[in-house]
């Protein structure tokens, strides 16, 4: 017999969040979140710094499970599956859900191995399937061409633009349906910044991608829709054309004019 859960599953939804509350310790971070994400678009996460973004970003790869005093309350699904139901493989989870984040972190090792890395934990060993993964992976990350001669010389050699593209290879090498950014061009420089932006521009055709974002105008070139968060609460989900040209929150609109973050 199909659960609650089931029955609410649909095929343009990737990944959703229902009545979800965050707490660390005594502090509550995120009040009754109610978002579903549609398959293969950009959403973007924006709002003031604190109100909770990156906790409930990474709420749904199940990033804060190791921080002390972190309490999650209500269901987060991929398809009929709760991300947070005790069957879970947490390692299985980070596979369909991809994480970016703000400062580029290749491992310690060569640009080779940052990419063959998530393909060898989950068992791919033959030497000619990883040659591929890792030359295809590099092309969709727009490094190729950039590092095709130096395969085999540590990733650290590398600019912080390439490095961020460097992580995006390494996460698409586990051939996740969901990516999570977390504000991934901020740190870099514009030139860097705007190939990660046509990046994801690329990659929605076949990606989900969540992304945390400061910038306005960031938000209103790469994403379909727009969360505005504040004071961890969700005051408005909409297309993000008709959430920048037309808000239906008061705070929205003082939000995205700048008056107020
Ligand atoms: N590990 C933690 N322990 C305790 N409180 C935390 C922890 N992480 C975040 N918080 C608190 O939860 C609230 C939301 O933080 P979060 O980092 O999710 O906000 P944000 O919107 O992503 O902010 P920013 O834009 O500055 O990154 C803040 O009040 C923050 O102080």
């Amino acid at each position: 017999m199909a659960t609650v859960l089931e029955k609410r599953a649909d095929n343009q939804t990737a990944i959703r969040a229902e009545h979800v509350n965050v707490f660390y310790k005594n502090f509550q971070a995120l009040y009754d979140i109610n978002l579903a994400f549609p398959k293969k678009h950009v959403t973007a996460l924006i709002g003031p710094s604190g109100c909770g973004k990156s906790t409930f970003l990474r709420t749904l790869n199940r990033m804060n499970d190791n921080i002390p005093g972190f309490r999650m309350e209500g269901h987060v699904t991929i398809g009929d599956e709760n991300i947070y139901a005790p069957k879970t493989d947490v390692v299985q989870l980070r596979k369909k859900v991809g994480m970016v984040f703000q400062r580029p972190n290749p491992f310690p090792m060569s640009i080779y191995d940052n990419v063959a890395y998530g393909p060898r934990i989950h068992g791919v060993k033959n030497r000619h399937v990883l040659d591929e993964m890792v030359e295809r992976c590099l092309l969709q990350a727009a490094l190729w061409d950039e590092v095709k001669d130096r395969l085999h010389t540590s990733a650290a050699g590398l600019s912080g633009g390439q490095q961020q593209r460097l992580v995006l290879a390494r996460v698409l090498a586990v051939e996740p349906g969901i990516i999570l950014m977390d504000e991934p061009a901020s740190a870099l420089d514009p030139v860097s910044a705007a190939k990660i932006e046509e990046l994801i521009l690329e990659l929605k055709a076949q990606y989900t991608i969540i992304i945390v974002t400061h910038n306005m105008q960031q938000a209103m070139r790469v994403s379909g829709h727009t969360a505005f968060f504040l004071n961890g609460r969700v005051v408005e989900f909409a297309e993000t054309t008709k959430m920048f040209t037309n808000p239906a929150s008061k705070q929205t609109e003082d939000y995205i004019s700048g008056r107020f973050g």
